[in-house]
């Protein structure tokens, strides 16, 4: 094991006094592995369950995963490491690892993501998985990664992905998080898209993950301020999942995962970018708390707002 440092917990602490009416709820507790991920799938693969082992140790009933943890973050590296994700029983060695996690430890697990093969496209799919190991739910990320900030990065992911088109948002079962909770995905990228995670809270999310795989020139001005703003627009729990940094990588990950209460106010963050396992457990009765106390969801202006706009060109 490559010196995973497990944090202490961070429970959300509430700015807000809990009215009579509310019910503390038992809280949820999740873990988001920050793992060092290698130019080798079966050393990856290996070392996932070193670490989903020692997440699901902590007694975190949700564990979460980084984005494209079983291949290099490289355009060229996805469709040498792209599996099938279908629904139901895993087909594919990384979720079939993920199902075998998950049902022996009796945890949830959004696997991050990976490549997935179907026909002729491949897509960067999270594949959601219970504590059955079954696949409940699959996220294809929405908004590819396609970036050029001169002399500083330039990655194109439509180079070789095809988007998914959908937002994802699954129910938890009483037992991971009682009180009727939906689990909402997104995947790097998709989290500067604050109509994304609106949309989820619309389809009831109340636990964002997004596995994401920031690097060290938007992840230093924008990976803090964007978990904590997608927190506050949905008024809901949000877990950012990095990579470890890995210096023999082209591909410089941020780290710096990160998990923020409905507040926006961060409960658990890594020290830094290297390997570690941030917990913490979710006060769920914080959700109806914020949502109670600022109703922005009753005060939007869709009547106002323009976000079908066409540019001009298509007009
Ligand atoms: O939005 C960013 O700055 C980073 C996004 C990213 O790395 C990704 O989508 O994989």
């Amino acid at each position: 094991m490559r010196g995973a440092v497990l944090r202490g917990l961070a429970a959300a602490t509430a700015p807000l006094a809990m009215s009579s009416s509310m019910q503390a709820e038992t809280p949820v507790r999740v873990a988001v592995v920050q793992m060092r991920v290698e130019n080798d799938k079966t050393a990856n693969l290996r070392h996932c369950r070193e670490l989903v082992e020692k997440a699901a140790d902590t007694g975190a009933q949700l564990v979460v995963l980084p984005e494209v943890w079983n291949s290099e973050y490289a355009v060229g590296a996805f469709a040498g490491n792209a599996e099938p994700v279908k629904l139901g029983k895993p087909e594919g060695a990384s979720t079939e690892l993920l199902g075998d996690l998950a049902r022996r430890r009796g945890v949830w697990i959004v696997g991050g993501s990976i490549p997935e093969r179907d026909g002729a496209n491949i897509y960067n799919t999270a594949p959601v998985v219970d504590d059955l190991g079954t696949i409940v739910a699959k996220h294809r990320k929405v908004h590819l990664f396609d970036i050029d900030v001169p002399g500083k990065i330039r990655f194109f992911e439509s180079e070789t992905l095809a988007a998914g088109d959908e937002a994802t948002v699954v129910p938890l079962p009483e037992d991971v998080a009682p009180g009727g909770h939906k689990l909402g995905v997104g995947i790097c990228y998709d989290c500067r898209f604050a109509p994304l995670a609106i949309t989820m809270r619309g389809k009831g999310a109340t636990i964002i993950a997004y596995p994401g795989a920031f690097n060290t020139v938007t992840g230093p001005p924008h990976y803090h301020l964007l978990a904590r703003a997608r927190a506050l627009d949905s008024q809901a729990f949000v877990l950012f999942a990095s990579p470890a940094r890995n210096p023999n990588s082209n591909y410089q990950a941020y780290g710096h995962s990160i998990i923020c209460d409905p507040w926006g106010t961060p409960i658990a963050t890594a020290k830094g970018h290297d390997e570690e396992i941030i917990v913490a457990d979710l006060d769920l009765s914080r959700i109806a708390e914020v949502r109670a106390s600022m109703r922005l969801w009753d005060q939007r202006r869709p009547d106002v707002y323009e976000l079908g706009v066409k540019p001009p060109s298509e007009e």
